[in-house]
């Protein structure tokens, strides 16, 4: 007899776009039951200390990552946040606004705005300005998900990576008042992964880097839950990252 082990997924619903990743996490499941027949997935709205303190892995939704901030520190979540980001064995990902609040360095954030600091990037806030607030494009992701060569990426006032910061340039920066930096000093020690950038958008020979990794930290400025029916993306987080570990083989 085999038992399923649990695991535990939680997407932070302080505010956002939490609903739309816990319904097409679910259709993953139930899109490819032989696959995942031997594990117990739950997918659960956190709000709590309690309720992130049972998962194994974590999303940040799109939204407005100054309320994000906001609410978390309100609510007292902001600490918990920032507790278990800095561990390496937890599977983050945060997409939009959530990519913003995982990042350590912030370019056109709002005064007082709090950032996590898990992903070593600078990130710049509405990056597209007015004429393309937002739009939609399908991206080529096969260097990274298998076959996948048209993906509908959704872009709403988002933001891109403009700079992957090492240990010299978070120092040169230190004193630039129009960055902001994250509420701590950790320093995630696995190297940054480029995913993809958006290369020429602008004609003007930029790269506009919109998805990173770094260990098990995903950021994606874009919004793969609202990609009509393209369950891909989320079933690469399942498959890369929360069951990347040998902890559950
Ligand atoms: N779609 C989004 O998540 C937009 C992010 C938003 N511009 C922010 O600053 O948080």
């Amino acid at each position: 007899m085999t038992t399923s082990k649990d695991i535990i997924l939680g997407v932070l619903a302080l505010q956002g776009a939490f609903k739309e990743h816990l319904e097409y996490f679910q259709k993953v499941i139930e899109g490819n039951p032989e696959q995942y027949s031997k594990y117990n997935f739950k997918f659960i709205e956190v709000r709590t200390p309690e309720e992130l303190e049972q998962c194994d892995s974590l999303v940040i939704p799109g939204g407005e990552s100054t309320s994000i901030s906001l609410i978390a520190e309100r609510t007292q979540m902001l600490q918990p946040l920032l507790d278990f980001v800095k561990d390496e064995s937890k599977s983050v990902w945060g997409t939009c606004a959530g990519l913003i609040f995982l990042s350590k360095q912030l370019k056109n954030g709002k005064v007082g705005q709090k950032l996590l600091g898990a992903l070593n990037v600078q990130v710049v806030r509405n990056a597209f300005g007015r004429q393309v607030n937002s739009f939609e494009s399908h991206l080529d992701f096969s260097s990274f998900i298998k076959d996948c060569h048209d993906f509908p990426a959704v872009f709403i006032r988002a933001p891109v990576i403009d700079e992957i910061l090492d240990q010299d340039n978070i120092n040169n920066s230190i004193n630039d008042p129009t960055i902001t930096k994250s509420s701590n000093n950790y320093n995630n020690k696995s190297p940054v992964k480029v995913l993809y950038s958006l290369d020429n958008f602008d004609n003007n020979n930029n790269h506009l880097i919109v998805a990173v990794r770094q260990g098990r930290k995903l950021g994606t400025s874009f919004h793969p839950e609202l990609a009509t029916k393209d369950y891909r993306f989320h079933k690469w987080f399942i498959d890369e990252f929360v069951l990347g570990s040998d902890r559950y083989i």
